[in-house]
Order: structure tokens, then sequence, then C-alpha cells
């Protein structure tokens, strides 16, 4: 059985991921996205990426500036750099909710977000990483959002792994199921995307907090 420290804080509302967060440092909140918004997300993700706008994933701003580089392998395009779509506005405005829901409740100062649309092809996958960069301590919190079809088996692997207890200590497997949305701080969590044998499709956004 899973230690009572490392259970996985699932939650289903606003309220309940901001109480997570604040107790926590993280949350999951499956169906975050209704299986119709995700459906028409994922689709457009994908024509955009058949278009070819995607490219390789970089690590870090630069290479070698990632606290901890982590190889990967997957595809990415930022939102503001695909063309528009009422499904990137829906996604903008859920997120811009979620920022401001949670500077009234943490004062964490998050003033904007920056996301990338991801896929990772069969077999690719991302190695353990932080995702605040050396260069650039803004980044706050991460909200990934999967955007993976109903039927996602465990067998098609892909999972999120996530060492909720540090470093050292055993991770949680988190399926990347569609309309989940998995949030945490960017600072503390060490995870890993583990090899897909489907692709995967989802999107990264993370917010950053003012300059001081
Ligand atoms: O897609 C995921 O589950 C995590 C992605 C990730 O860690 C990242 O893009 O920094
Ligand atoms: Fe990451």
């Amino acid at each position: 059985m899973e230690p009572l420290a490392l259970a996985t804080p699932r939650v289903t509302s606003l309220t309940q991921c901001i109480d997570s967060v604040a107790d926590n440092g993280w949350a999951l909140w499956p169906g975050f996205l209704s299986a119709d918004d995700t459906a028409a997300l994922a689709a457009h993700t994908l024509a955009v990426h058949a278009d070819g706008h995607f490219h390789r994933a970089g690590v870090g701003r630069a290479s070698g500036l990632a606290i901890r580089e982590g190889i990967r392998s997957d595809q990415v395009l930022w939102i503001d750099d695909a063309p528009p779509h009422p499904v990137l506005d829906h996604y903008r405005e859920q997120m811009d909710q979620l920022r401001e829901a949670i500077n009234r409740a943490l004062y964490l100062g998050l003033f904007d977000l920056e996301s990338h649309l991801a896929v990772y092809p069969p077999g690719s996958a991302y190695e353990r990483h932080l995702d605040r960069f050396r260069d650039d301590d803004l980044r706050t919190l991460t909200v990934v959002l999967y955007l993976n079809p109903p039927d996602w088996q465990d067998d098609d692997g892909g999972h999120l792994r996530f060492w909720a207890g540090g470093p050292d200590l055993e991770p949680i497997h988190i399926r990347p199921a569609g309309g989940t949305l998995a949030v945490f701080l960017s600072d503390r969590y060490w995870h890993a995307v583990e090899p897909a044998r489907r692709t995967r499709l989802s999107v990264t956004g993370w917010f950053r907090r003012r300059p001081v």
C-alpha cells in the first residue's frame, strides 16, 4: 500500500485544488477538462502537428542551463505560435481563472503563463528533471493537461513519474488520462515521462511570478 504521506491528492474543484497546492504542494484534478473539450483540443493539436508546426523540444533555455538536464524526445509548439483556435482561447481562459484564484488565496504573485503543446511519438520520453531553470527562477507553478483519448491503457505507457516524497523515495506513477490536470510547484518536484507506446498528447504550462 502507498504510505499515507504519498497518497495522490485528487481534487475535483478549484477550491480543493488551491487547498491541495497550499497543503501538499501539488494536486491531481481528473476531469478538469470535459471529454468534448479534451477531444477538440487533441484534434487541433494533431492537426497542427500534421501540418509540421512542431519542433523537437530543447532542454533549458539554451543547452546546459537546466538545473538538471532531462533528456527529452517529445515535440513541442508554444501555444502563442500555434494557429489560433477557440479551443486555445478556452484553455487560456481556464488557466487565467486558475491563476487568479491561486493568487487570491496563496499570494504566489503569478502573473503570466507560458505553455506549449507537446506530442510524444511512440518511444519518446522525458528523463527526470525539475522545471526551473538556472537562469530563470520565475517559473513557479507547473500545470500539465493531458489530452489522450478515453481508451488510454496502462500498457500504452507515457505515465508521469512524480517524486512526491522527494528524489530518494519511490515515485508515484500517474496515467496521462485525457482531461486530467496535474498542478505542482515547479521548483520542488522531480518528475519524468515514461516512454509512451502510443502517441501521447498534452499541454504544459508554467505560471511565472513577477520578478522582484
Ligand atoms: O507531460 C508530462 O507529464 C510532463 C511534461 C514535463 O515534465 C515538462 O514538459 O516539463
Ligand atoms: Fe517538467
